[in-house]
């Protein structure tokens, strides 16, 4: 079984024509469209057409952001030459010089398609980043640096400090994340609570908005692509197949990752909406450990996320709450404008419900049902992390403040009977503030029945359980 904290990547490890992937965990995806077109060109078979080419020929030159401040974010404006960024000034002196000359390189931390990451020292006040090492030639690799100026800053994405290149290779240093990958995390959890998968797809979607404000899409949004700091911040990374696109440009190119893939890029032609649809299936796999649309080869997975009808009413699905399953069916339906946008899915009730501003919101309520006596102290913000249904969640596995707690003298009142009335509460709040087009339950509860769920855990090993 291959290790979860190594990336396996690269042509080395391009699966021969048509096998079976080998069991590893389903939420694991190996394969990036970029490589599955590689293998189909290689295997001369050609049904799926790859399209790259388009999207690649898009920016030919890098372009430094302008240094911190110098540049206002207006989403109402996102044409692909704004620029936000709190860059460095060695962004654009450090192209001068020689990378060594400012920081001691050392071990290697992890392996990309079009590159190494390794651990980087700097000379000057012995601060640790990360550095990552972008072969020359891939216009893929000039667009990656583009887009890391673009949008670094936003503290939910991996900051980048320096740029530094040499005849071959460009060297981005990055800010560390030593706390490892999502996907390693929900591999140890297996299954999240509610409370739990809200708060990590709140501050994903967060992100992914300011990307979409920003006039980005990541198109490879997945739990190895998000990075946690030491402290447990979420950070976004992997920009190597993200495109900048302008209000209304729709997108052509068959890239992204196979499990997290939305039905509309096979189809060859896509939006933004497609970060929201690969969020969908994060929160899928978070809730119920399992991946949505499975295969035991590429095809039966497009061929799934194509054409498979997920029954949210029986199985794993009856321990999960009415309105989790509403805003996964929201996020995971093929009818691109029925799919909701960031704002939306930040706006559900369920996210609002489980995040700390709607808990904050829902106890400073005036007159708040049965529980008067409960003040703002009582709702506290605790490092010791625990599920509403009681389970550990590791610490430092996101902001501590992610997380409220009542606080131990609200024992008169039971946690179970305030989370009652605050979920009443809370849900009578958001559901004032949102406004969500009706269910398409036709297509993702449709009359082809349910979906067997054969394994009720991402580390249990079968066939259907296969990692992609
Ligand atoms: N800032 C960072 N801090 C710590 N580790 C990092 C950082 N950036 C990347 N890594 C590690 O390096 C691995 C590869 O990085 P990244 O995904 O950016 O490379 P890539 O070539 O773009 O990958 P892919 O093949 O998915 O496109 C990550 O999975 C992670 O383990």
């Amino acid at each position: 079984m291959e290790a979860l904290g190594k990336k396996r990547k690269g042509p080395e490890v391009l699966p021969s024509c048509r096998r079976s992937f080998s069991p590893v965990t389903i939420v694991w995806s190996p394969l990036s469209l970029e490589d599955y077109s590689r293998q189909k060109k290689k295997c001369k078979e050609d049904e799926v057409k790859v399209a790259v080419g388009s999207v690649r020929s898009v920016v030919r030159g890098i372009v430094t952001a302008p240094p911190c401040g110098s540049a206002t974010l207006d989403p109402s404006n996102r044409g692909i030459k704004r620029k936000i960024g709190c860059i460095d000034a060695a962004t654009t002196l450090g192209r001068k010089k020689k990378i060594e000359q400012d920081y001691d390189l050392g071990a290697t931390i992890g392996c990309g398609k079009f590159g190494s990451v390794v651990l980087c020292r700097s000379k000057v006040n012995g601060e640790e980043f990360a550095c990552k090492t972008l072969c020359k030639g891939e216009e893929l690799v000039h667009q990656e640096v583009e887009i890391m100026q673009h949008l670094s800053g936003h503290p939910g994405i991996v900051t980048l400090k320096a740029v530094y290149e040499d005849l071959k290779s460009f060297f981005l240093v990055m800010e560390l994340c030593s706390g490892g990958r999502l996907l390693d995390q929900m591999a140890k959890e297996r299954q999240y609570s509610e409370y739990c998968a809200a708060n990590i797809l709140k501050e994903l979607v967060l992100v992914i908005k300011y990307c979409h404000d920003m006039g980005v899409v990541h198109r490879d949004i997945k739990p190895e692509n998000i990075l946690l700091t030491a402290s447990g911040q979420m950070k976004l990374a992997d920009f190597g197949l993200a495109v900048r696109m302008s209000n209304g440009q729709s997108l052509t190119g068959v890239v992204g990752s196979p499990a997290y893939v939305a039905p509309e890029v096979l189809m060859g032609n896509y939006s933004e909406k497609v970060d929201i649809w690969s969020a969908g299936v994060l929160l899928h796999a978070l809730l119920v450990s399992v991946l949505p649309f499975q295969g035991d080869t590429l095809d039966s997975i497009f061929e799934a996320i194509k054409n498979v009808n997920l029954d949210f009413e029986n199985g794993v699905w009856r321990s999960i709450s009415q309105p989790a399953r509403d805003l996964v069916a929201h996020m995971l339906t093929r009818d691109v404008s029925a799919r909701l946008t960031a704002d939306e899915v930040l706006r559900h009730p369920w996210i609002l419900f489980h995040t700390e501003a709607t808990l904050e919101m829902v106890a400073l309520k005036p007159g708040m049902r049965n529980h008067g006596r409960l003040t703002s102290q009582q709702l506290t913000i605790s490092p010791r992390v625990v599920s509403e249904r009681n389970k550990e969640i590791p610490r430092g596995f996101l902001n501590d403040d992610c997380f409220c707690f009542l606080s131990s003298d609200s024992s008169s009142t039971t946690r179970s009977e305030v989370q009652d009335c605050m979920l009443v509460d809370a849900l009578t709040v958001a559901i004032s503030h949102v406004r969500i087009s009706e269910p398409k339950r036709t297509r993702l509860c449709g009359s082809t029945g349910p979906v067997p769920q054969e394994c009720s855990s991402n580390v249990k090993i079968n066939n259907l359980c296969t990692a992609f």
